[in-house]
């Protein structure tokens, strides 16, 4: 059988990089050198493989929306000539990478997964070998047409994933959506679904970047810092409530909550769990912020809110359209 041919794009992060004086930093060729000496990446069963390293390389933190469109572009133009996309990613904003590219594409009909390392490939247990081998070979024989995430040996849908561990190989979750696959012995498919390769024409979505608040609710937040994030000059602000999307019920919040909204700011309540998903009908409290205008995130990730708020202020849409795309499931980033 004709073996796959996998495109990886290094954009930077710890997997490529090296040690300096001031911590660790991307090195230009050194993941390409790394790769290339290391024989488990050539053996037989794995697919061929071609590796690009973008200019400059960047640790991920450093990421914007303009970052997002050029892995966009870059993969489209490649789009044909390979079986199979892996993006390596910083781990720090890898989420919300993944969120955007999986709102970006359209017709996706190959995969597309990210993937990086929290020890920098060359050293000594480094769990980037793991980590880009199984993105590799997943990519090659275990075609999933979506933009994934995988790291230690789980694949998650991209828009369901957060970095949950700063400093351990288990660096992901998918709280909300169980992995599309888990990789052991054996390969084990769950929520994923292989697609045929169909030749579809690959549409982007080209992404700018957007003013969008966040204010995280805590007990005691005076009504001097709500009024300062929620006056200024922002498009969308996400709510992070209590529980089940509870907030106070204090007048004066309400207030500029509504008036926001009837301003046009499109205001998403997402919950400060890390599992289960927004039920403003639940309490009392709950209840009065959708009486403000403000509309439930569900389940969605904080990253995959901002992707997705990135994504639908990028085009020319109505508001109301806006608001409701919010809250519909485009690419399986929300359970309703
Ligand atoms: N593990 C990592 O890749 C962390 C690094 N600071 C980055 O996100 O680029």
């Amino acid at each position: 059988m004709k073996r796959k041919k996998i495109y990886i794009a290094y954009t930077g992060g710890t997997i490529g990089m090296k040690q300096s004086s001031r911590g660790y930093i991307p090195a230009e060729g050194y993941l390409t050198e790394t790769v290339k000496n290391n024989a488990e990446f050539t053996r037989e069963e794995m697919p061929l493989f071609d590796i690009h390293e973008y200019c400059p390389l960047i640790d991920s933190s450093d990421m914007s929306p303009l970052h997002w469109q050029m892995i966009a572009d870059d993969i489209q133009e490649k789009y044909q000539q390979y079986d199979g996309f892996v993006v390596l990613h910083g781990t720090d904003t890898m989420a919300y990478t993944a969120s955007a590219l999986s709102f970006m594409f359209e017709n996706l009909t190959k995969p597309v997964i990210v993937t990086g390392s929290q020890i920098p490939l060359s050293q000594l247990r480094s769990d980037g070998q793991v980590n880009l081998l199984n993105a590799m070979y997943l990519a090659a024989n275990y075609p999933i047409a979506e933009v994934s995430l995988f790291f230690n040996n789980k694949l998650f849908r991209g828009n369901r994933a957060t970095k949950a561990h700063a400093d351990g190989f288990d660096a992901f979750a998918s709280p909300n959506l169980q992995p599309l696959a888990q990789s052991g012995i054996n390969i084990q498919l769950k929520e994923g679904k292989l697609s045929p390769y169909v030749d579809q024409a690959l549409q982007i979505t080209p992404v700018v970047q957007q003013p969008i608040g966040i204010l995280y609710l805590y007990p005691g937040i005076s009504i001097e810092i709500i009024n300062n994030v929620i006056s200024s000059n922002i498009k969308a602000l996400i709510l992070l409530s209590f529980g089940v999307g509870n907030a106070p019920q204090q007048g004066e919040f309400l207030a500029a909550l509504k008036a926001a909204s009837e301003r046009g700011v499109v205001i998403i309540n997402l919950t400060q769990c890390i599992q289960g998903q927004v039920n403003m009908g639940g309490y009392a409290t709950g209840n009065a912020l959708l009486n403000s205008g403000v509309l439930s995130g569900f389940d969605m990730t904080l990253e995959a809110c901002i992707a997705k708020l990135h994504y639908l202020f990028s085009q020319k849409l109505e508001i109301e359209t806006v608001r409701h795309l919010m809250q519909d499931n485009l690419r399986g980033e929300l359970t309703r």
